[in-house]
């Protein structure tokens, strides 16, 4: 799917104004995309829940998967106004309940990502939401990990797609068909 198709020329224009750049942060030669001010602006964040619980409806999501801790901040709002649960995947160590856990490499380090191994359901159809796509390694360590609870990854959805890191390229084998969808691509 284009950027043009997931949101439209208004939306995106709207969008990529409140998407402020910090340079070297938080390292060297990184381009940091900071979304602070879209979140802090109610029409511009209104309209990108919409857009993403749109989304959710479109795939016929069944579970809306955020990704800590920004991911979070998008997913939740999401998963409401598509009436639909809300699921978090944590970095390790914040879960109380049995997990299942992923390493992986992101765009500036590594972490460890961790699902309750009882979050989904038989028939479960999970859409995961996060605000950057950046090297992919994120967003891949979250498709192995949900597929290994037995769940079944219907989307992948970003707000922001960074194409000159590749990620979709990365992804494209553990996508399985499913649809990857950025609001925007830069
Ligand atoms: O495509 P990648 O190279 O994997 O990078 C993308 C990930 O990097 C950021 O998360 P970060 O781990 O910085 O966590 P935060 O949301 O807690 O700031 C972002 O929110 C994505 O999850
Ligand atoms: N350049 C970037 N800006 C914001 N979030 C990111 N996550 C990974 N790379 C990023």
């Amino acid at each position: 799917m284009t950027t043009t198709e997931a949101a439209g020329a208004e939306l995106r224009d709207l969008l990529i104004s409140r998407i402020r750049d910090v340079q070297d942060y938080p390292q060297p030669g990184v381009v940091f995309k900071d979304i602070t001010p879209l979140l802090a602006d109610p029409v511009a964040f209104s309209a990108l829940v919409d857009a993403l619980a749109e989304l959710c409806r479109k795939h016929a999501a069944t579970k809306v998967v955020g990704l800590e801790a920004r991911g979070f901040i998008l997913a939740a709002p999401a998963a409401a106004r598509a009436h639909l649960g809300f699921v978090p995947v944590r970095k390790a160590g914040k879960l109380p309940g049995p997990t299942l856990a992923q390493g992986y490499d992101l765009e500036y380090g590594s972490a460890e990502i961790e699902v309750h191994a009882d979050a989904f359901g038989p028939g479960d159809r999970v859409i995961i939401i996060d605000d950057v796509l950046a090297t992919g390694g994120t967003a891949e360590a979250a498709l192995d990990l949900i597929r290994r609870t037995g769940a079944s990854v219907v989307g992948v959805s970003v707000l922001l797609e960074l194409g000159f890191l590749a990620g979709r390229e990365r992804l494209a084998p553990q996508l399985k068909g499913a649809p990857l969808d950025a609001l925007l691509t830069l």
